[in-house]
């Protein structure tokens, strides 16, 4: 299993994307679609397709959501049912394009999340990536505090959504203070608070099979070996 040394903070995350797609030449599309390639990967080494699991993936109003629109796209073409609530929708073309090609494949949108919630078999946790900052706010509040009750496994795309990127989760009696998913997909590199995430039985992904050793050298991050032609590289994870 490969190791990384060193983690990617919240500002660094957001000034290497940003570098991608000036000098780095990347479209946002083409990063997304990786990214969100590799979480669709990650979740099928996780929990591999059993008749037709249902996953309830919850997307975000930024590109952490688009990763995960992304990820429901590839989890239909890799035989799952994904089933997305995505309660805020920002009217922004690369959004709109996502919406359109889950439309054509009849993957379907609820807005009720509780029952979707009960009936699923897995959940994409897609809300928030490295530019959340807390506290969280509706109707995401709500979410958060129904996946802390549920016993419903939990795959989190980049960070565990309401956990500070930098600093980890909320303190004790914090909304999110109780979320911990069993699946951290970090994308790029982990964040800061891939730290804590720990526990027998947790699996911990890279994706974003972008980055080139140079580039990952000037931002001062171990880039672990993809084996072969994987999309995903597994990390240690502490018990
Ligand atoms: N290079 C890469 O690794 C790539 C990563 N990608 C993914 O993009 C996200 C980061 O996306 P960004 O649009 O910058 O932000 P977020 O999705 O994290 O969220 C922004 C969104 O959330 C709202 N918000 C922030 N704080 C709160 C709050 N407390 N309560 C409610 N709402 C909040 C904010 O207003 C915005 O609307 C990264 O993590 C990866 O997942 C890309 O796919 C490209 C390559
Ligand atoms: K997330």
């Amino acid at each position: 299993m490969a190791s990384t040394r060193l983690f990617l903070s919240a500002k660094n995350a957001a000034a290497l994307d940003a570098e991608l797609m000036s000098s780095g030449g990347f479209s946002l599309d083409q990063l997304m679609e990786l990214a969100g390639l590799s979480c669709a990967h990650a979740v099928y080494k996780s929990y591999p397709p059993d008749q037709k699991n249902k996953v309830l993936v919850i997307a975000g109003p930024g590109n952490n959501g688009g990763d995960g629109l992304v990820a429901a796209r590839h989890l239909r073409l890799l035989g799952y049912n994904p089933v997305i609530y995505y309660p805020k929708r920002p009217n922004k073309d690369i959004y709109n394009r996502l919406f359109t090609q889950l439309q054509n494949l009849k993957v379907p949108f609820t807005e009720d999340f509780e029952s979707a919630l009960q009936s699923t078999d897995q959940v994409l946790d897609a809300i928030f990536g490295f530019s959340f900052h807390p506290p969280i706010r509706s109707p995401f509040d709500a979410v958060i505090s129904l996946l802390e009750k549920s016993t419903k496994p939990v795959i989190s795309i980049d960070i565990p959504s309401s956990w500070d990127v930098d600093s980890g989760p909320p303190e004790a009696g914090n909304l999110g203070s109780g979320f911990l998913p069993q699946v951290l997909i970090s994308l790029t590199a982990p964040k800061p608070a891939a730290k804590f995430f720990v526990g027998e039985g947790h699996r911990h992904f890279l994706g974003g099979r972008f980055i080139s050793a140079e580039i990952a050298e000037k931002w001062g991050f171990e880039l672990p070996a993809y084996p072969g032609t994987e999309q995903v590289v597994e990390l240690p994870v502490a018990k």
